[in-house]
């Protein structure tokens, strides 16, 4: 059954905790981490147009653009979390260096780059972990893949570990070639079951549903079927095949679904194609 919540895991985190680019990953990354105990004065944000949101975090005591140059090599971060796109990494990348000190831990979130990339642009001997997140991470739900470059001390690895757990389930590989792969399936996979949940209300309307049913249907339809995925002990398969009444109306939609060029064959190419994409975004 569901697992119970880390409630406030980041509570005794020395910090600071330096967020490169606090956009929909890095806020939701974030906004998990302050519920999950993380001192928001404790927390620093580099952000080059800081929205509302942001604004709020600042009047709550999270430092917002901290000011850079010769002072900020004194405040060194215990972690510097790098979310930003990663087509702007070789510019926002290099002047990080500037905040890292001894012990400082980088946990970068980025599509395709690799810890190679990350390692040419810091200080030597950087600590590094390349990390893959996604954004049921908002509501500590999410599940993220990590890989640590040879500089991790174990202590280094405990503390991306109790970052990441805080806002979902961590899981470590030693294969850094396994992360394209891994980005296809849950760092993008949220995509794909919003557009399920979007295009199974379009079809309702289709069917003759008025659109705000139809919304609220699919809606409610992926959210019950996902948490009752989280909560059960059973597989997927399982789940899918306790629905199916044989002869009745969902084996009648199953057959074209799993038929050929169906669901399973269009997300193995889709999965495929941004597999593929992530390894383009490596530079
Ligand atoms: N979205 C997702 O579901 C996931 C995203 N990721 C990764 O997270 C990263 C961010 O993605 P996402 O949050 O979607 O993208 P966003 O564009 O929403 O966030 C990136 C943020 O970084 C800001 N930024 C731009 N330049 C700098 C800079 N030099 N220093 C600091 N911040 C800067 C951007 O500001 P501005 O818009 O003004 O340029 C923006 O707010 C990407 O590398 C992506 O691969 C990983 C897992 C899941
Ligand atoms: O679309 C992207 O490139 C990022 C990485 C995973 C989710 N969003």
């Amino acid at each position: 059954m569901a697992r119970k919540p880390n409630t406030k895991p980041l509570a005794k985190f020395k910090g600071p905790l330096l967020l490169v680019g606090a956009g929909k990953m890095g806020q939701a990354m974030l906004d998990g981490w302050l519920a999950r105990g993380l001192a928001p004065k404790k927390t620093a944000i580099i952000e080059p147009q800081p929205g509302k949101a942001i604004k709020a975090l600042g009047k709550r005591g999270v430092t917002v653009n901290p000011k850079t140059g010769p002072k900020a090599k004194a405040a060194a971060a215990g972690a510097i979390v790098i979310a930003v796109k990663p087509q702007i990494a070789p510019d926002a990348v290099p002047p990080l260096g500037l905040h890292v000190g001894k012990g400082t831990l980088i946990v970068s979130i980025m599509a395709g780059r690799t810890l190679a990339f990350l390692e040419d642009k810091l200080p030597k001997g950087t600590a590094i972990v390349r990390a893959m997140p996604n954004t049921p991470a908002a509501i500590g739900r999410g599940i993220t893949v990590a890989v640590a470059n040879k500089n991790v001390s174990r202590a280094q690895r405990k503390l991306a570990s109790d970052l990441l757990a805080a806002i979902g389930t961590v899981e470590w590989v030693d294969d850094e070639r396994l992360m394209d792969a891994v980005t296809a399936v849950s760092g993008s996979g949220p995509a794909y079951v919003f557009l399920l949940a979007e295009a199974m209300a379009q079809a309702g309307v289709a069917a003759g549903l008025p659109a705000t049913l139809a919304a609220k249907l699919a809606r409610e339809t992926v959210a019950g079927s996902g948490e009752l995925l989280h909560r059960s002990p059973l597989d997927a398969a399982t789940l899918r095949q306790n629905v199916t009444s044989p002869g009745g109306t969902t084996a009648a939609a199953l057959e074209v679904l799993m038929g050929p060029g169906g669901f399973d064959a269009l997300l193995t190419k889709a999965i495929a194609a941004a597999t593929r994409r992530g390894r383009e975004l490596a530079g």
